[in-house]
């Protein structure tokens, strides 16, 4: 036990004394005790919260023995999650328990860290002035020395990476105390409890010189667990620097009791508590002095062992039982906290009475359970994180200590030196008398329960003298129940007569409902097949008439046929005829050429025979010459005028037939123009009629989605009206027919598509059929067009030829006779011409005829097209008339199906006692009875109907007659 003070005490003289001032502030005048500053209040205010016990889980890595032999790890930890995870398998299942703590480190965690986060706000907390303990508990061989010693050794000032919790507390506590240049004294205690005894582990190395670990010198530890620190300490006291600290530790820790078991190499074999007093004084409030004293307990637990796994020896076999016995007693203590029992069993060993204050007291308390992951250690971890995991419902009361000593030091008058001491022992005193009142708390606590027993006994002892007068009353208030309840059967019996009736009649409108539902299923196939009939007979008659047309057209395909053949056949005449007058004009143009040549000869003879006559006649002939020549100028003048006459009556004839060829092709271009406009039409209407069909198709499918619309909308608007006993069974029949009509309704609508598509393929060959045609008629007039164009060129051809003819002839036109031969020839030929040109014409009339004969012909089938399409509209416009009447029809009957009969039984309320009148039945509780004794009249169960039923059966009623 040891007093320390920071150097600067030592430098200014005042650290080697055994007991230094620790408050250095000048203490001018006595003070008045009533007044206490503002923290005293907020501390007191503290002493009501309660806080839980932190609970912090640490696994340690695989050592290395345990990595060579391939050790499998069970432990998996989520430090962000705070959980830890237990991987089981039993019979081949992954059965994984999770464990969430309030920290949790993994193997990985290094002892700054867990310092940083778990203690450093501890060790804050101390300096506030609470109490705080943390302590390491865990299996043995899991780290709990590694985490709260680690390395001790300060090596030039500086902690090693591996200094565990208490050199790193020990440092934060100089260093902050330092740092606020804080007046403070702190008090250090390294205790070890070994087989039930303490020993002190700082006392000086003379003590322990060349003595076994029997003959340590122990430390008795008095009744409450607390006076060690003080009283022991008070004599050993010494001062040092906080280096100094962490030598005196190093040692303390090396004189532990170790041992080698299979589990650890150096094996604690006993629970160390190390602890350290801080008091720092608190800044002058007013007049008075404020004392913060905090204290941090760090306990190492022993490991608690399985002694067969461990492997201690028998020379151990004590320790390893003591060490499990107090370690049972600390899971005894943490089980009746947890539970909160009232007798918690701090007493029974001396560790607990160690930690009493720590669980469950004034204690702020944080438990470091420490893990392995070996697949090895499973069941021990397991125990472990059960504990730890129950301990996290342990409540306790820190209070910060804050003491106000100043008046007492002034009242007594003591020296520099006794006030110090005086202080040590004020504040011991302070934290005996808080466990004195925490005792004295639990011994009221313990009386009040009992008290509360003893009124619970008295208590019960009235019920029971109660209870057997409430039977006695009962007893007579049962008769009157019975009649009150034999009335009420008899009436509840005829409700029930009438309910039955109800409901057999509400089973032959059921029976009848099943009765119309399957003459409404036999309606519907009815109306399924007359529907398939109507449908088929639709068919047929679409069929029928597709049938008909495509003989029509047909027909119409032969017409032209016929038409184009008689076109070719008046063609192949007309060639025929052109071919005839070009042979009249070869045969009349080689006469005109034997003509010329005879009238040549003629004329050469002539001229001989002139020549003699004029050689014999000169003067004669010049006169008859002149004379000859007059008159042959008379006569050329006339064969002038005849050939311009005739030339003018060529040119005509040659117009008239060049106009009638006109006029023939401006027929058959109109008759064409009409054909094509006629399959313009034709086509037209049939697109019509196609569209004509979409929308009616279209119709009929938004009238049968509507039919069903409404269809389940009445069968909704039914389903509400019908009763609530039969609406099941009404919402199966309609859905069900719902169903059945929704599928007649889908499959008309198939049939429907189905029938477009074949009345669109129909029309498209139609279509087809009527373009060919088209084609076909137009190639027809571009070839009649072409044979007028060399018709014309022709005509114009034996013009010229005929003026060339004309043109010898005025060159020949001396000769008379053959002018008269070539005007017979002419004659003749132009007779020929004027036939053929009949000919012709009458073969264009002929070819005219036959093309209006066809167009009439074709009229004929159009109208017949045309009626036949009508008939084909109509009746299907009547199938589906028919179809939509036979809908009707039958769905009107399954409508009807539903209609109040009159018959149906009416809702009736059937009287149903309420639950007042029953419980009025019900045998009153004694208290009632005296109350119902003051109601005079008003209550069915009146006092003085009790006094006539009870005089009525006097054997029955009191409770005497039974016992
Ligand atoms: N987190 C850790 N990192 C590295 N080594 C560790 C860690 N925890 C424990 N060890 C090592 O495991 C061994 C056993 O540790 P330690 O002696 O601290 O266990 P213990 O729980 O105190 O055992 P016992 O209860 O038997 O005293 C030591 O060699 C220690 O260095």
């Amino acid at each position: 036990m040891m007093s320390l003070t920071p150097d600067q005490f030592r430098k200014v003289g005042l650290g080697v004394t055994p007991s230094p001032s620790p408050f250095l502030t000048p203490r001018p005048e006595r003070r008045r005790p009533e007044s206490r500053g503002s923290d005293w209040n907020n501390n007191r205010h503290d002493r009501d919260k309660e806080v839980n016990v932190q609970v912090l889980l640490r696994c340690r890595p695989l050592s290395d023995e345990e990595q060579r032999t391939n050790i499998p790890k069970v432990i998996s930890c989520n430090e962000h999650k705070k959980e830890v995870t237990v991987l089981q398998s039993v019979a081949n299942k992954q059965v994984d328990r999770v464990f969430t703590f309030d920290k949790v480190f993994g193997p990985k965690a290094q002892q700054r860290s867990i310092y940083d986060q778990a203690i450093a706000p501890i060790v804050n907390e101390v300096l506030e002035g609470f109490n705080c303990t943390v302590f390491a508990y865990g299996q043995t061989g899991t780290g709990k020395t590694y985490t709260m010693e680690g390395g001790m050794r300060n090596k030039g000032g500086d902690l090693p990476a591996e200094a565990g919790v208490i050199p790193r507390a020990v440092r934060q506590i100089f260093d902050t105390l330092e740092a606020q240049n804080a007046d403070y004294s702190m008090k250090v205690t390294f205790l070890e409890l070994y087989n039930e005894e303490i020993t002190d582990l700082l006392a000086p190395e003379d003590t322990l010189r060349c003595t076994d670990d029997r003959q340590k010198k122990p430390i008795s530890l008095m009744e409450d667990g607390k006076g060690c620190v003080v009283v022991r300490g008070l004599e050993e006291e010494a001062v040092y620097s906080a280096n100094e600290i962490y030598t005196l530790l190093e040692r303390g820790a090396a004189k532990r009791r170790t041992a080698d078991t299979l589990l650890n190499k150096r094996s604690s074999r006993s629970h160390s508590v190390f602890s350290i007093t801080v008091h720092v004084k608190e800044a002058s409030v007013g007049d008075e002095e404020l004392i913060k004293c905090g204290k941090l307990n760090l306990v190492d637990l022993a490991g608690s062992e399985n002694i067969s796994r461990s492997g201690a020896r028998e020379g151990r076999a004590r320790e390893a039982g003591e060490i499990n016995k107090s370690l049972l007693t600390l899971g005894r203590v943490i089980n009746a906290l947890v539970e909160r029992s009232a007798h918690i069993p701090y007493r029974d060993s001396k560790l607990t009475r160690l930690l009493r204050d720590s669980l469950g007291g004034k204690t702020k308390t944080c438990i470091i359970a420490t893990i392995s992951p070996s697949a090895h250690s499973l069941e021990e971890t397991l125990s472990t994180l059960d504990y730890a995991y129950r301990a996290k419902n342990i409540k306790n009361k820190p209070e910060a200590r804050i003491e106000k000593i100043e008046q007492l030091e002034n009242d007594l008058n003591l020296t520099e030196n006794q006030v110090d001491r005086f202080r040590e022992l004020y504040l011991t005193e302070q934290e005996q008398k808080l466990d004195i009142e925490s005792e004295l708390r639990d011994c009221k606590l313990n009386l009040e329960k009992n008290s509360k027993e003893l009124v619970d006994l008295q208590e019960n002892h009235k019920v029971a003298i109660s209870t057997l007068k409430k039977k006695e009353f009962l007893i007579s208030r049962l008769l009157l129940s019975e009649n009150s309840l034999i009335a009420r059967a008899k009436e509840l019996r005829g409700d029930l007569q009438t309910a039955s009736e109800d409901i057999s009649s509400l089973f032959a409108k059921l029976d009848q409902k099943d009765k119309m539902e399957a003459e409404n299923q036999r309606l519907i196939l009815l109306f399924g097949s007359h529907l398939d009939q109507s449908l088929k007979d639709l068919h047929k008659t679409i069929l029928g008439s597709v049938s008909q047309q495509q003989q029509q057209i047909r027909c119409m395909e032969e017409h032209a046929r016929s038409f184009l053949a008689s076109k070719c056949d008046a063609t192949e005449i007309l060639e025929s005829r052109i071919n005839k007058m070009r042979e009249t004009y070869t045969s009349g143009v080689a006469a005109l050429k034997e003509l010329a040549s005879t009238m040549q000869r003629k004329s050469s003879s002539d001229l001989e025979h002139i020549n003699v006559t004029i050689s014999s006649q000169t003067m004669a002939v010049e006169h008859f010459l002149a004379t000859a020549l007059l008159e042959a100028k008379e006569v050329i003048d006339h064969i002038q005028n005849l050939l311009d006459e005739q030339k003018q009556l060529v040119a005509v004839s040659a117009r008239q037939q060049e106009e009638g060829l006109k006029r023939s092709l401006a027929s058959s271009q109109v008759i064409s123009k009409a054909t094509v406009d006629f399959f313009n039409d034709l086509s037209c209407h049939a697109s019509k009629v196609m569209t004509a069909l979409q929308e009616s198709q279209v119709k009929k499918i938004h009238q049968l989605a509507d039919f069903e619309k409404m269809f389940k909308e009445e069968a909704a608007r039914e389903e509400k009206q019908a009763f609530e006993n039969i609406a099941e069974i009404l919402a199966a029949l309609t859905s069900r027919k719902t169903a059945m009509v929704s599928e007649i309704s889908r499959n008309i609508q198939d049939l429907t598509i189905q029938e477009a598509k074949r009345f669109q393929q129909e029309m498209y060959s139609m279509q087809q059929v009527s373009s060919d045609a088209k084609e076909e008629i137009s190639r027809y007039a571009e070839k009649a067009q072409m044979h007028f164009i060399e018709d014309t060129f022709s005509v114009a051809e034996s013009r010229v030829a005929m003026e060339n003819v004309h043109q010898e002839w005025e060159n020949i036109s001396e000769n008379h006779v053959a002018h008269e031969e070539f005007l017979s020839a002419s004659s003749a030929m132009d007779v020929d011409f004027d036939s053929r040109t009949c000919d012709v014409l009458s073969a264009v009339d002929d070819s005219l005829i036959r093309d209006q004969e066809s167009k009439k012909e074709m009229e004929s089938i159009t109208t017949l097209c045309l009626d036949q399409l009508k008939s084909i509209q109509e009746k299907h416009g009547q199938s589906i008339a028919y179809v939509r009447s036979e809908a009707e029809k039958y769905l009107t009957k399954d409508y009807l199906v539903d209609q109040h009969s009159g018959a149906t039984p009416r809702r009736r309320d059937i009287p149903v006692p309420s639950l007042a009148s029953i419980e009025e039945m019900r045998t009153p509780a004694l208290e009632n009875l005296k109350e119902e004794k003051n109601i005079e009249n008003g209550s069915k169960w009146g006092h003085n109907e009790i006094k006539v039923s009870l005089q009525a059966q006097p054997n029955r009623a009191p409770f005497a007659d039974v016992n």
